[in-house]
């Protein structure tokens, strides 16, 4: 068989204007699967996720008329079939499949909707049994795969294999053996052949049930979409394999969708969403995200629990305050580092004077905190100037270790992402620190009432959202790969973060 890089595939199916199923689910998942997709409509419905409210069947020679202009012009790798609506629409096309004898015909065999509707007439079950035969490959789910064998629905996977088999011996078409309705966490499908050498099962996929409504249209994006896997590769166990594992990912992303109150649609180009432009704050805020459980952590640890309380040892707090100062002088020279590769006046201008902030709040750490405090100079080891005598400890030299790193990556981005959870964590746990201490009685006699009242500082959230809008306009313009980077750079900073909050408790 031949395989043709781009397929052009064609749906026959009825329309869907909600766009999960029928020919709208068709073209996305041909797309999606790197086809080329072509619809010949069958029939209109009036349908959402809730359900089918009406359906309109042109005359079939209009969908002759569709057919006959696609075939004069267009080479036609694989066909799928979906709804057939009545007798006219079925006869209308076994002729043309028998006249142009495509080289994959999948039809999936659509009888009734996910929400119960009729989408094919009772009296054209036996025309549709007789289209069957012009088929490779035949989707039925296990209702339709009963109906069709005018048996009982199957109670087992077994039991369905069993069926699948026996529809395979009458029609002489492969079979695709759906698990969706079955009960129970499992959700297989097996590919069965009648006429295979061996055994009749050519290839079974396990798979697990995807916890979501969302199932509008998976029959059809299936049936398409390994029309098209097949007409590229020309092996249908492998097709099968592709198409199942993409379709996992289709319900798992569904969520994302919000499409109707009822049984959703599948997230056809769930794997495609790198390469979808993002809105802005859709980054940043995706970043923030995915450090949530690192922020729950800091807000749980003993450190900010006791600044809050008053009842931190002062050898913490003068700890944190002394490593504080020096990762300052560390952080300054990122940011300095941040402005020299930023790509516009105003980002340079931002990150510079950052540095110089840095410079200037290390400083007043000297002048009124620092000196205050003799357990920090007794536990400072002479020397360094800038750092008050102190040593860094293993946290800030990490910290700091892992900020010059993303500073010799070279990228703005990844460098603008590594510098960013230290705003904004800092900017987040100081501005609760300090609410709740607004809210106490007895606030004058905090011992640390007067740090605590440095987190209420405009210029420092002002600074911070504007840090967060360049990292997010810098993740916008990244490539897939760069923003993977930035987000390790992001939620590596994150864990320091919590660490140097954490830093007292151990190494005080
Ligand atoms: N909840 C689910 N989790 C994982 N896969 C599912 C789920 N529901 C359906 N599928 C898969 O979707 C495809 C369509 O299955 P099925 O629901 O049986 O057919 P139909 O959509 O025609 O009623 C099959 O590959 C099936 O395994
Ligand atoms: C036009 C049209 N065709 C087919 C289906 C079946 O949908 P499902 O794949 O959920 O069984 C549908 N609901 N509408």
């Amino acid at each position: 068989m031949s395989v043709a890089r781009v397929p052009r595939v064609l749906s026959i199916a009825g329309s869907d204007p909600s766009g999960g199923a029928g020919i709208q689910a068709d073209l996305k998942s041909i797309a999606a699967m790197g086809g080329y997709g072509m619809s010949a409509i069958t029939a209109l419905t009036a349908q959402n996720t809730r359900g089918v409210t009406a359906v309109h069947t042109p005359p079939a020679e209009f969908l002759v008329a569709q057919l006959e202009a696609i075939a004069d012009d267009i080479a036609v790798d694989a066909v799928k079939i979906g709804m057939l609506a009545d007798t006219a629409v079925i006869a209308a096309v076994r002729e043309w499949l028998d006249a142009n004898r495509p080289g994959v015909v999948v039809l999936d065999p659509v009888m009734v909707a996910t929400s119960g509707d009729r989408l094919l007439e009772a009296d054209a079950e036996d025309a549709l049994r007789d289209l069957l035969t012009r088929a490779h490959l035949i989707t039925p789910n296990l209702p339709e795969l009963a109906a069709l064998l005018a048996e009982p629905v199957a109670a087992t996977w077994g039991e369905a294999l069993q069926q699948g088999r026996r529809l395979s011996e009458r029609t002489g078409a492969a079979v695709l053996v759906k698990g969706g309705h079955l009960d129970g966490a499992e959700c297989p499908d097996a590919l069965v052949d009648a006429q295979a050498v061996g055994s009749p099962v050519v290839a079974e996929i396990p798979g697990e049930r995807v916890q979501t409504r969302n199932t509008h249209g998976t029959g059809c994006s299936l049936s398409s979409a390994i029309a098209t896997v097949q007409a590229r590769t020309g092996d249908w166990a492998n097709s099968l394999a592709v198409v199942k594992e993409w379709l996992r990912g289709a319900l798992e992303a569904s969520d994302e969708l919000e499409v109707g109150s009822g049984h959703g649609p599948i997230h056809h180009f769930h794997h495609a969403r790198a390469a979808v432009p993002l809105a802005p704050g859709e980054f940043t805020d995706s970043l923030w995200e995915s450090t949530a459980k690192v922020r729950a952590e800091i807000d749980a640890l003993p450190f900010i629990a006791q600044l809050d309380g008053g009842s931190l040892p002062e050898k913490h707090f003068a700890y944190y305050l002394s490593q504080d100062a020096m990762y300052l002088n560390g952080y300054s020279r990122v940011l300095a580092r941040a402005s020299a590769l930023a790509p516009s006046e105003a980002e340079q201008a931002f990150w510079a004077e950052g540095a110089r902030v840095c410079l200037e709040v290390e400083a007043e750490l000297h002048r009124t905190w620092l000196s205050r405090h003799a357990a920090h100079d007794a536990a400072s080891s002479g020397g360094g100037r800038g750092t008050g005598g102190a040593v860094p400890g293993p946290v800030t030299k990490a910290y700091v270790d892992h900020l010059l790193a993303a500073s010799a990556s070279g990228s703005y981005g990844v460098l603008a992402a590594a510098a960013l959870p230290c705003y904004w964590i800092y900017a987040e746990v100081g501005a609760a620190l300090h609410a709740r201490h607004a809210a106490r009685e007895d606030r004058e006699s905090h011992p640390y009432a007067q740090w605590i009242g440095t987190y209420a500082d405009e210029r420092f959230a002002e600074a911070t959202r504007r840090a967060i809008s360049f990292t997010d306009a810098a993740g916008r313009r990244a490539s897939a790969a760069e923003r993977e980077a930035m987000r390790t750079a992001f939620t590596s900073s994150a864990v320091y973060e919590r660490e140097f909050f954490d830093a007292p408790r151990r190494f005080a």
